[in-house]
C-alpha cells in the first residue's frame, strides 16, 4: 500500500518511523511519503492561508498549493487512489472504514490547519480520485494531522502482513460490532487481586463463553449506542 500525506507540518508523521509501522515502512509493506504543502508555493513568505469571503474569524487555507500537491502526487498511471480529507464535518471515522480503506491501493491524506481548506480542492480532487471528508470524533481538533496520525495506524495494522499474528486482529474491540473483553496475565494473584477462574481453568469453552458475556456486558454499559443498530 501507497500512502501519501500532505501537510504544513510533516515532522508531526516522523513518529510513524517507531514500532509497527515503521517495521512495514522497512519491509515494503507500507510506502509512507509525507509532503510539505508549502513546497508547492511561490512567494517569497511561501503562503497557505487567506482571509475567508464572506468574513469570519480565522484564516482559510487556499487553493492553489493544494491543487499543486495534489497533481504531484496522483500520477495519471496510478490506480485511482482514495483521498481523505480529516474535517470535524466529516464522516464519523470506524474500524470498518478502516478496513475498507485496508485494501486501497493508494491512500492520499490531506492534512487541514486553520480553519479548514478551500471547498474547491475537494471538488477539484475528485476528479483525481475517491474523496472521503473522514472524522476522527465529536471534537475539534487544530488540525488533521493527529487524525492522520490515528487513521493511517488505524488502517496499516489491517493491512496483511503488517501485524505479526493476525489472529490478534479478530478479537479487537468493534470488530465484531462489540467492545473487547477483558485481559489479564502473570501473576494470578496481585495486590490481592485475583484472575477471573475461569481463565485458569483450561476449559476453552467456559472461557470463550465467559469473554462473550464480558464483551456484551461492557458494550451493553459502555457504549449502548453499538448495540442500537
Ligand atoms: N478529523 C478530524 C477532526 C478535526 C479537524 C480536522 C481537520 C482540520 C483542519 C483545520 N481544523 C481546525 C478547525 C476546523 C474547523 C473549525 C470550525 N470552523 C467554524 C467556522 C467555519 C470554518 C470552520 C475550527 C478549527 C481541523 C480539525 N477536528 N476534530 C476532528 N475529529
Amino acid at each position: 500500500m501507497r500512502i501519501d500525506v500532505v501537510s504544513i507540518f510533516p515532522t508531526i508523521f516522523d513518529a510513524l518511523e517507531v514500532s509497527l509501522l515503521g517495521k512495514a515502512r522497512q519491509s515494503g509493506l507500507l510506502d509512507v511519503q509525507v509532503h510539505d504543502l508549502r513546497a508547492f508555493t511561490h512567494d517569497r513568505h511561501r503562503t497557505v492561508d487567506d482571509t475567508p469571503y464572506g468574513g469570519g474569524a480565522g484564516m482559510v487555507m487556499k487553493p492553489e498549493p493544494w491543487g499543486e500537491a495534489l497533481d504531484a502526487i496522483v500520477g495519471e498511471a496510478d490506480p485511482r487512489p482514495v483521498i481523505v480529507f480529516p474535517s470535524p464535518a466529516g464522516e464519523r471515522f470506524t474500524q470498518s472504514i478502516a478496513r475498507e480503506l485496508s485494501t486501497a491501493p493508494h491512500l492520499v491524506f490531506g492534512c487541514g490547519r486553520y480553519e479548514g481548506i478551500d471547498e474547491r480542492v475537494f471538488d477539484y480532487a475528485s476528479e483525481l480520485g475517491d474523496v472521503r471528508l473522514l472524522s476522527l470524533g465529536d471534537y475539534v481538533l487544530n488540525g488533521g494531522e493527529v487524525a492522520v496520525m490515528a487513521m493511517i495506524e488505524a488502517i496499516g495494522r489491517l493491512v496483511p502482513g503488517v501485524v505479526g499474528n493476525p489472529e490478534s486482529l479478530v478479537e479487537e474491540s468493534h470488530e465484531d460490532g462489540l467492545l473487547e473483553y477483558p485481559s489479564f496475565t502473570k501473576p494470578a494473584t496481585w495486590r490481592e487481586r485475583e484472575v477471573p477462574p475461569v481463565l485458569l481453568s483450561g476449559n476453552h469453552g467456559a472461557v470463550a463463553r465467559w469473554r462473550r458475556e464480558q464483551q456484551l456486558e461492557r458494550t451493553r454499559t459502555r457504549r449502548p449506542d453499538l448495540l442500537a443498530d
